[in-house]
Parts: C-alpha cells; structure tokens; sequence
C-alpha cells in the first residue's frame, strides 16, 4: 500500500477508535474484516499505530493543537508505527517540519500527564499504592505486553511444546510461576501452528494460569467457574482435574460461552458443562448450593490491570464505573460462595490493579461471611511448588494474604485474588 493511502486508512481508524463506542479491539477487527485486502504488515501498522494513540494519548492531546489538518491525522502521525523515512514519504513539508519539532522535546521538559498519559481518576490510587513504582508501572502499560502460551497438560508436556515450537524457529522459554506457561519471544502468528491445531496450547498470560492454580481443582471433584467467559480458565481448570469429575462453566453472556467452545473442542476435554446464566441467583445455581468443591469467580471488572493490552479502557471508565462494578463484584461473590461446600474453596479473582475492586470486596466478604476462613494465597502458591510465591503476594501479616500482580514487577497483566475455604 502506499504511504499516503496508509495513513489515510490509520487516520480513519483513529477517528474510528477514539468515539470510544465500542471496545478497540473490535473496532479494529471489523475494521480489517471491512478491509479484506490488507495485507499482515499494514494491519500490524494499523493497530499498532491506533494502540499508540490510545496509549499517549495525552502526550499526543498536547502536540496536536500546533500541527494542522484533521485532528486524526495528527495523531496517527504521531503514533505512526514504522520507519521514519516511510511515514514521511506521506507527509507535507509543513507536516514533517511539526513532526520533527515534536520529536526533538524531551520527557524531562513535560508535565507529568503528558508523562504518564493516564486519566487523573486512576492517578493517585496507583501512586497511593505503588510510591516509586508508580514510573516504572507506567513504563510498562505504555510499552504493551509479552506473548504467553498455557500448555495443555491433559494433552501434552510443557518441553514438547517447546520443543515443537523450536522446531518451526518460534523460541520459547518456561514461564517463571506457572509451570503450565511458556514465554514467546516476540508476536508470531500461532494460531495455525500445528500444535496449537492439535490443542496443545492457548494464549493465556502467566498471571491468569497462576488464578487457575489457586483453585488447586483435583481429579473428580465438582467444580464451577462462575464467571467463565470465553473459558481461558475453565480450560486449565479441566487440565489440571485431567477432564474427570465434573466443571461447570457459567456466565450470564451466551455469546462468549459460544466463543468457548471451538477452544473447548480443541482441548479435548470432556468433563466441561457451559452454561449461560441468567444473573447470579439463577436457578441453577440456587440448586447446586452447598454440593461443590471449587469455586472460582473471575469477577467482571474495569480491567485496570490490562493497559498494556487494552489501552482504551483508561478512557473509557471512571471512579462511578469503579463503584458501580463492587456492587456488582459483591453480589456476584456472595451468590457464588453458596455453591462451596463444607471443607470446599472459594477463589475470588480480578484483572483490575484498584483497591475497590479488589482488597475492599475481599475484606467485606471475610468479614461477613464468618464461616469462610480466608487463606494465605503465599502458603496456597508455596504449597503448589510455586517459585518465590511471597512475592507475587500484598496485604496480612506476613504480606502473603492475597496475589497481587503486576506488570512491571512480574511481567503480567495485573491481577488480585483472594481465597477462603469454607469452614
Ligand atoms: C473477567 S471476565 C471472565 C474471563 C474468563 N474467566 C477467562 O478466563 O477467559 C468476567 C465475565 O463475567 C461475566 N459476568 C458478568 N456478570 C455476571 C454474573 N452476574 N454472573 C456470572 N457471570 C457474569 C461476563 O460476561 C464476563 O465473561
């Protein structure tokens, strides 16, 4: 494609993803479905570009007013993915002479939102929470996240997957926590990639592997993933009981559950139930209370752990959207614990990094629900043989009450979980 016409097309989609009307990751995708002829390399321009805006997007908010032209183009020149000399091939000289200019500031000479590009809201309880931390967290929802594989371990070992991937010259290294994970270098396409075919492996960032290990679910027992979605969980969940005993996977979107069930196929386990759930007091639920080893509640929530991934959502929640999700995150919680049983465990997870929706529904729960003891998720890690488990781990005495992950610290999205057993 030439230049001109590319930058054409990542203007539009810039004006597209900034309505902010719809996820960015579908617009993106109906974007490249409308545009059938684009090639790998110009969709890779496409969403890396629009990413980038989304990610600077108050750096970029900052340089526009002194360019000219549509306000799209001047960001999508601005976030422009690939060579220099490329992009300004497309641009005017009265373009490329605003471009330099921008690129010649400093970081050191801009204000602190330009710096660390979030909405104000999210600001002080990331700082409040991370002191220093805060730059380097920063740092790392700004540069976009790794590539990690699940092994299915009910079809296949983690070094043959390895090995396989080696084979077609795509380098693997083990995961540092999960011993399900494995750590890709750079962004091949796996998804025809015969072990992938033959389900030996998913997508799924070490810190989500590490939600499923919590649940510790074992070999015939009755299980539920209350919140399954499209079954990423689910899916290592069935692994680790080696497709015995029986695991529900519930949600209230039939379509995800939908989404779910090529992967389900693929993976080749049988002892998986989806069902789509009205609300979290549906029938269904009130009639299996009391009879289920294993809980797990992947809650909804703002996915403010997820930045380096989904960039739009800073932009597309605030602090009402926080509180109205821990109403939600509450009530899904206390419906889910009366599946547990006597002696049975109960895993309460986020992919948010904010207190509210983390630490805040976890105290609340304890505190209410006295026949649920709340255990230390370092001991849980320790005891599953996971590698300096106390440092994936904030809050009690000993620091190792709940998992608490993070992008800059242990190269995953970030994640909170908390776990009981019932007494
Ligand atoms: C964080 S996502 C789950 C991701 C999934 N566990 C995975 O690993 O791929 C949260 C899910 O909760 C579902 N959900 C929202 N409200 C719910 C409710 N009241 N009961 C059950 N599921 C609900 C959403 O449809 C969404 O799929």
């Amino acid at each position: 494609m030439h230049p001109k016409a590319l930058l054409d097309a990542c203007s539009e989609l810039v004006r597209l993803t900034l309505k902010f009307d719809h996820p960015a990751d579908a617009i993106v995708s109906r974007f490249f479905r409308d545009h059938r002829g684009l090639g790998p390399r110009e969709r890779a321009t496409l969403a890396e570009t629009v990413y980038t805006v989304l990610r600077k997007k108050n750096l970029f908010d900052h340089f526009a007013p002194s360019g000219s032209g549509p306000k799209e183009r001047r960001l999508a020149i601005l976030g422009f993915y690939g060579p220099g000399d490329f992009l300004r091939s497309a641009l005017s000289d009265q373009e490329i002479n605003w471009l330099d200019q921008c690129e010649k500031i400093q970081p050191q000479d801009l204000m602190d939102r330009h710096r660390h590009n979030l909405p104000e809201w999210l600001v002080q309880p990331l700082k409040d929470q991370l002191g220093d931390g805060f730059w380097p967290l920063v740092e790392s929802f700004n540069k976009g996240a790794g590539l990690d594989l699940r092994v299915n371990t009910f079809k296949a070992k983690r070094t043959d997957v390895q090995k396989a991937l080696a084979e077609s010259g795509i380098k693997a290294l083990p995961t540092p926590y999960s011993p399900w994970g494995l750590r890709i270098s750079g962004k091949p396409a796996l998804n025809k990639h015969p072990a992938f075919v033959a389900g030996d492996f998913e997508v799924q960032d070490e810190g989500s592997q590490l939600l499923a290990m919590l649940l510790d679910a074992k070999r015939g027992e009755m299980v539920v993933d209350f919140c399954a979605g499209a079954g990423g969980k689910t899916l290592a969940i069935g692994a680790a009981m080696r497709s015995t005993g029986r695991l529900y996977a519930f949600d209230t979107s039939a379509g995800r559950l939908d989404a779910f069930k090529s992967r389900l196929a693929r993976s080749g386990l049988s002892n998986v139930h989806p069902a789509a759930i009205a609300h979290e007091r549906d029938d269904r639920v009130k009639r299996l209370s009391g009879k289920i080893d294993r809980v797990l509640v992947d809650a909804p929530c703002t996915g403010m752990g997820t930045l380096r991934r989904n960039p739009d959502l800073k932009w597309r929640q605030d602090m009402k959207a926080v509180e109205e999700m821990a109403v939600k995150q509450t009530a899904i919680l206390q419906s889910a614990a009366r599946l547990v049983k006597s002696g049975g465990r109960l895993v309460y997870a986020t992919c948010s990094v904010l207190p509210q929706e983390n630490e805040a529904i976890a105290q609340a729960f304890s505190e209410a629900n006295k026949d649920f003891e709340p255990l230390d998720v370092g001991e849980v890690l320790t005891q599953l043989k996971v590698e300096q488990a106390a440092t994936l781990c904030s809050g009690g005495d000993n620091g190792q009450c709940y998992l608490r992950l993070w992008p800059h610290q242990h190269q995953t999205d970030g994640f909170f979980a908390a776990v009981w057993q019932r007494k």
